[in-house]
Formats: C-alpha cells, structure tokens, sequence
C-alpha cells in the first residue's frame, strides 16, 4: 500500500505494482464564487453514460454544503478538508487522490472541485508536478463563469484572475440571465486576455460532455511553469530554511495539516491578497422566516459574495436549500426531508463575524 511518507524512488518502484488505475483522466472545475461549479458537476454526474467517476470537492468554509446538494455520487465522493485546496495543496489533495487509486472498486474518471476563491495553477501543478503525474493525466481546467456577474477587474481577485488564465476552456455560464451583446462581449473580453480561448456557453451548466470531458489538451505549458517554479522553489529553500514543507510558508490562515513528504508544496498567497473569509453557523434552532428574509434584504453586508445553507423554518417540515450568488438569492423548498439543522455559509470580504452571528441568533426562533 502506498502511503505518502516513502521518498519518490521508493514510491515509483511500489506503484508499479499496487496501483491499478495508472493514468486515471482528471478534470478539474473551477470559477469564481457561485459561478455554477456544483450545477457543471452535478450535470456531469447526471447525464456521463458508461464511465464511474470520482468526484473531490474541496469547500472554503467549516461545512460542506456542495456535497449534500451533489447527485448520485454517494461512495465515490471524497470531501477534501475545509479550507481551500490551492493553499493546503499538498497533502490533502494527493492523498484524497491516493485513496481513489487504490480503491479495488472500478473508477475511470476523476473530477476534482475547487473552492470558488481558489487559484487552479497549484492544483493543476501537483497533478503534473508531484508524484501523481505517474499515476493520472490532467485532461484539462474546466473555469465556469457567471456571465452576468462577472467583472473586467475580476472582483479584485488575484484568483478570479488565474482561473480565467489557466482554464482550459471557459464555460460562459448562467445565459438566462444576460442579453446576446453582453455574451459577445464577454467573449470578445476574455479573447484579449488569453490567446486561443476555447470558450463555450451554458445554462445551468448543460454543455455536451465530449466537449469538456477526455478533451486532452495539451498541459506542456503549464508544466514548463511548473519547471520555472521549482527552480525558483529550491533556491527559496537553500537561501530560507531549507524546508520544503515548513508550514510557516503556508498563507492559508485554515491551513491546519501537518505536511508529509510529498515531492513539492506548491503555494499561493492569493487568499491574503484577496482577503476573502468565511463564516459559518449552524443551529438546531429553526429560523423564522419573514426574519431570515428581512435580513437577507436589509442587514447582508454588501461585501458578501456568496452564501449557501441548508435551513429549516418553524412550522414547515421541508427543509430549504439556501443560494445567495452576488445580489440574487433563492430558497428552494427541497422534499429530501427535513433538516434537523440549519447550517449556513457565508464568504465575502470584511465581515464581522459577531455582527452577522448576532444577527443570525435574532432570526431563530
Ligand atoms: N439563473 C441561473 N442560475 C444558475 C445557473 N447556473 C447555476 N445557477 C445558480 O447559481 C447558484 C450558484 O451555483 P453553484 O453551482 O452552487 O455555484 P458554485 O460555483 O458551485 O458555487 P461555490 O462553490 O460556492 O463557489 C445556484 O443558486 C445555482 O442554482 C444558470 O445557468 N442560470
């Protein structure tokens, strides 16, 4: 069995033997916060005919809405821990991976979710980079946008802005809700921002799997930056502390793992620059609705970007699925059952978490 504390020569001479699905296609979905990320993945869990796959959904915040509104993965789904995936990199990806390698059970495909404030080139670099370019291939970075809310200074996102850049194909999503001529823009825009975009357009994230699904495109560019990276990395090692893996260099304020010895340690520092938090509360309370309501319409700060939850209301037995994306939210009654809980999540930036604690604990009942 493979575990991630043997050094590289060792892991290679035992991969040979344990490990069955070398080569395993991998997809990662990125975009900006509520761009449509779970509505792609779950289309794509709805409707791929023949193939079993894996799915690593990774959540910038204390609880995991994303994999209780997932379809139809149940056993094949991995949380990744809390925090983002760009940041915590390392470990908790190449080991959720391991653990889908080494399943006895058939999987042909793997779909990786990044956080909405996530940077897709770190991700994408400990598939080409570490290890686990031996045992998969990165077929390609799926970035949804939100065509109605996306802006040219991309949210004053450092991330917002790779995962324009390092997509392999943008999927122009939400196209309900903008006119032909904003779409047109919206193409002529990102064409000048990145050579040779392949860009596609979509509603509720329904794009024909062959075009984004085992499209192989060529990942040699993003490798060679990884080449540069590394050259850049081992002289940061001589020159600082010669750890590779020290923990201090990790800017993921959420970051808690403890680093194992993984080839590289990718880092990014987009979370400090980008200066999103998030928040999130649960109660076994249930919520008043005019109140939650009247919260949501006159006390969300105006620095939220994105709120999700599963809620329950006094007197009504469904539980709702909460969705705040930019200035539109709904609530989706949901006859999964009733949720013994409310749990919420909120991201943004400059938020008080004992204000909207305080203000959330004056909408239970
Ligand atoms: N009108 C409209 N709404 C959409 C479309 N696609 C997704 N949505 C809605 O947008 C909201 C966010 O969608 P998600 O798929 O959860 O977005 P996400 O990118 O996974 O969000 P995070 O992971 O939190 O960043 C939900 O309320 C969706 O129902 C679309 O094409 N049109």
């Amino acid at each position: 069995m493979l575990t991630s504390d043997h050094n590289v020569t060792e892991d290679l001479d035992i991969i040979d033997v344990d490990v069955p699905k070398r080569g395993m296609p991998v997809t990662i979905i990125t975009g900006f916060l509520g761009s449509g990320k779970t509505t792609l993945l779950n289309h794509i869990l709805q409707n791929q005919q023949d193939l079993k796959v894996a799915v690593l959904v990774n959540e910038f915040g204390d609880i995991n809405i994303d994999s209780q509104l997932l379809v139809a993965v149940d056993e094949n789904m991995m949380e990744l821990s809390n925090g983002c995936i760009c940041c915590t990199i390392n470990d908790g990806l190449v080991d959720a991976v391991y653990n889908v390698l080494e399943r006895s059970d058939r999987i042909d495909y793997m779909i990786v979710e990044t956080t909405g404030v996530a940077d897709p080139l770190p991700i994408a670099l400990t598939f080409l980079g570490t290890e686990l370019q031996h045992l998969t291939r990165l077929d390609s970075i799926l970035t949804v946008v939100d065509s109605e809310a996306f802006t040219s200074d991309h949210f004053n996102s450092d991330a917002a802005y790779a995962q324009i850049m390092y997509g392999d194909i943008i999927i122009l999503n939400k196209t309900d809700l903008v006119t032909e001529e904003k779409l047109q823009e919206l193409e002529a825009f990102i064409n000048k921002t990145k050579t040779k975009a392949r860009i596609l357009r979509s509603h509720l994230g329904i794009v024909p799997l062959p075009l984004i699904l085992d499209v192989k495109i060529d990942q040699s560019a993003i490798a060679s930056s990884q080449k540069d990276e590394d050259h850049a990395h081992h002289e940061h090692e001589h020159h600082d502390h010669g750890n590779p893996h020290s923990h201090e260099q990790c800017h993921d304020p959420e970051c808690n793992h403890k680093h194992h010895h993984h080839e590289h340690h990718h880092h990014s520092d987009h979370l400090e620059n980008d200066g999103f938090v998030s928040i999130s509360f649960q109660s076994d309370r249930a919520f008043d609705l005019d109140k939650f309501q009247s919260f949501l319409d006159k006390k969300l700060p105006i620095d939220v970007f994105r709120a999700k939850g599963i809620l329950h209301f006094a007197n009504i037995d469904n539980r709702y699925v909460f969705q705040l994306s930019g200035k539109r939210y709904e609530l989706k009654n949901d006859d999964r059952g009733k949720s013994l809980n409310n749990q919420l999540v909120i991201i943004g930036r400059n938020l008080h978490r004992e204000e909207l604690f305080a203000e959330l604990t004056d909408c239970l009942v």
